[in-house]
């Protein structure tokens, strides 16, 4: 297998949402939960998102575990490795995108890189080097209140420049807006002043086009799904892939009972988990007793047992910013946030135990606490529920057929859940 596409993905859901859209281009795809082990067995295909769960760790460890899955991808065939991150840029002044940027670009020899975030099909553009989320600047929208990574501050050249060891530019819409040679000629420019990365603006999916042809240039990218998407249509467009059927089938249904769990306290999953008490069992979890000890996640066990042969039920631990800011002032952020991802992951596994075989998961710290716990080392990507989610079907499990849903906790339309489970069958 020789590999068109590299991709390292900083969480699941984010992985999905990348392999989702790469799929949608034509690129035959699979996303692997760490750097996959040399017996997993996989398809054909012209890329692989190797998922890391590196956006909130230690940086050093991040740059460490990113290193390695790019010399695997490498190893395949790899000549371009996209590193993605968060459409909404979710980092912290310590990284972890810029750590990662710097020694990923040191190791394949880039002289200057491509970032953006940009991804217009989910509202997230880019102008003046400022992300905008749908009609508001980053630092207004409601990732102002993320439990883990709270955004501040709309100026991604700033906020790029407070994480990297490189001088960091930007490439606005007005060379974009010229075509490729504009664009390369400005790369040009900023590298002889020493630039070593640029914010590139993108508003509509043709100016990720003209990323996508200019990245292919280099070794490395950085950014969400939209400059995959433009990686993708370039790779198309000049022959180096031939695109697939994005619309290939990945196995029979699997039925048995369904379950949804949401970690994600986000704007969209809150609203998300209110329009499913209309169709679900729904119970809500106490975080002060989750972190108290193991019995709130064996509670909600028992309650699910007694329930889920008549229907999906939805668990989330989910609260309002004011209920996170005080858990964490009582707890810390980290560790409240640890406690509940693995209180989470207990919940998940004991599901699957009894017999869930269809898991929609929200949020992507979650996601990643979810997966790891029930040892899934890949998925093949299947159905789109909404932008940037999903259908996917656990492979190398050994323990019977299984799909998933990870959802961003931004993404999905406000019946995110029924709409999932009429996918997943
Ligand atoms: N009630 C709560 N109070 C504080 N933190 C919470 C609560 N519920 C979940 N969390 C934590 O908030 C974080 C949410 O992050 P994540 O799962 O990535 O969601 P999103 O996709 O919205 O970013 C996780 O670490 C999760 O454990
Ligand atoms: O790019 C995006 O917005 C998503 O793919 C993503 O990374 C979401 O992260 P979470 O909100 O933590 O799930």
């Amino acid at each position: 297998m020789k590999l068109s596409l590299g991709c390292i993905a900083d969480d699941y859901t984010g992985a999905s949402d990348l392999a989702n859209t790469l799929t949608r281009q034509g690129l035959r795809t699979v996303q692997t939960i760490g750097v996959p082990p040399d017996d997993l067995a996989l398809p054909e295909v012209d890329a692989v998102v190797v998922s890391l769960k590196s956006r909130s760790i230690d940086a050093k460890v991040a740059v460490d575990r990113s290193r390695a899955a790019d010399k695997w991808l490498r190893g395949r065939g790899a000549d371009h490795v996209l590193f993605k991150i968060c459409s909404t840029f979710d980092s912290t002044d310590a990284g972890n995108i810029g750590p990662v940027m710097d020694a990923l670009r040191a190791d394949c020899g880039d002289a200057i890189v491509l970032v953006t975030p940009a991804f217009p099909e989910t509202g997230r553009t880019v102008y003046q080097g400022n992300l905008f989320v749908g009609a508001v600047p980053l630092n207004e929208s409601p990732l102002k209140d993320h439990p883990l990574n709270p955004m501040h501050d709309s100026n991604l050249v700033r906020v790029l420049a407070r994480q990297s060891r490189t001088k960091v530019g930007l490439v606005d819409l007005a060379p974009l807006s010229r075509g490729a040679a504009a664009v390369r000629e400005r790369l040009a420019d900023l590298a002889r002043n020493g630039v070593g990365a640029v914010i590139i603006d993108a508003v509509f999916d043709r100016d990720l086009e003209t990323i996508g042809s200019v990245a292919l240039d280099h070794r490395l990218s950085v950014g969400a799904s939209g400059i995959g998407l433009g990686l993708a249509r370039a790779l198309i467009a000049t022959g180096k892939v031939k695109a697939a059927d994005a619309g290939a089938a990945i196995g029979a249904p699997v039925g048995g009972p369904a379950a949804c769990l949401a970690g994600s306290c986000s704007q969209a999953t809150l609203a998300q988990i209110a329009n499913a008490e209309k169709t679900m069992a729904v119970l809500h979890l106490d975080p002060e007793q989750i972190i108290a000890g193991p019995n709130e996640a064996r509670r909600a066990l028992a309650w699910a047992s007694a329930r889920i042969t008549e229907g999906p039920v939805l668990i989330a631990s989910s609260s309002t910013p004011d209920q996170v800011a005080a858990l964490q002032s009582r707890h810390g952020r980290d560790a409240a946030g640890h406690a509940i991802e693995q209180a989470m992951a207990d919940v998940a596994e004991g599901l699957v135990q009894s017999g869930v075989r269809r898991l929609v998961v929200a949020g992507g710290e979650t996601s990643g606490a979810v997966v790891d716990r029930l040892r899934i080392p890949g998925f093949l990507v299947g159905e789109e529920i909404a932008a940037g989610v999903p259908v996917l079907r656990a492979v190398g499990t050994g323990n019977g057929e299984m799909l998933l849903a990870l959802k961003s906790g931004n993404f999905g339309g406000p019946e995110f859940f029924s709409d999932a489970l009429k996918l997943m069958r």
